[in-house]
């Protein structure tokens, strides 16, 4: 698995220190009240627990939207797969991202939550791909800005033939071309950025 990683952009050490970063400014920001933690499937799980442990009181509940059916590019038509189980009406909503990158999946839920009445809704991203936008979308608490190249690793993966590859790498790293793209392997990265 480690073999198909061009470069670490991320250690583990690194996204320890982002959680804690993120999560400490989380708890002082949220002070007092009890904002619901909102996971978004499947990528972000391990980032949420992370950064949860720094914060005191806080509900979580679970969303899944998907847009990436395979592949390294957004299809555009971002789908709701599993839907939140409590009422976000009055709420304080931090919605809790591994990527932001076309910020389609993000735009989609923030709709979908103002809609339903929350009271604030927030985000919180270990990534923000801030070159791969599309709709212009704003990320509140960011672990780190991450250049335009598809990236996997801890909770993001590469899914191709059904098969979610290498959410449970520690680390992020970006994705060797000839994984992806066999028959450009001799491209260089910038020339097969996943476009949108
Ligand atoms: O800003 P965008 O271009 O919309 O991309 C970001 C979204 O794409 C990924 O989810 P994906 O649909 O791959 O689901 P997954 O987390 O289950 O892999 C990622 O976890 C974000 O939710
Ligand atoms: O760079 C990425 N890697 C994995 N999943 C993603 N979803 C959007 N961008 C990415
Ligand atoms: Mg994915």
């Amino acid at each position: 698995m480690d073999n198909d990683i061009e470069r670490v952009l991320y250690s583990q050490e690194a996204i320890a220190e982002a959680a804690q970063r993120v999560g400490k400014q989380l708890a002082h920001d949220y002070e007092n009240k009890t904002p619901i933690i909102l996971v978004v499937l499947k990528g972000a799980a391990l980032w949420a627990v992370d950064v949860m442990r720094y914060m005191e009181y806080t509900e979580v509940e679970f969303i899944n939207v998907s847009s990436y059916n395979g592949g390294i590019t957004s299809s555009g038509d971002v789908s709701l797969v599993t839907d939140i189980q409590s009422d976000v009406k009055n709420r304080d909503v931090i919605i809790m991202e591994d990527i932001v990158d076309t910020g389609r999946s993000l735009k989609f839920m923030k709709e979908l939550l103002v809609q339903r009445g929350a009271n604030s809704v927030k985000t919180a991203s270990l990534l923000d791909k801030k070159e791969g936008r599309v709709v212009k979308e704003d990320v509140e608490y960011i672990g780190f800005d991450v250049p335009k190249a598809f990236v996997v690793g801890y909770g993001l993966d590469y899914s191709v033939d059904d098969k979610e590859l290498y959410r449970n790498l520690p680390y992020v790293g970006i994705l060797k071309k000839e994984v992806y793209a066999p028959e450009h392997a001799d491209l260089v990265d910038h020339e097969i950025t996943p476009t949108h």
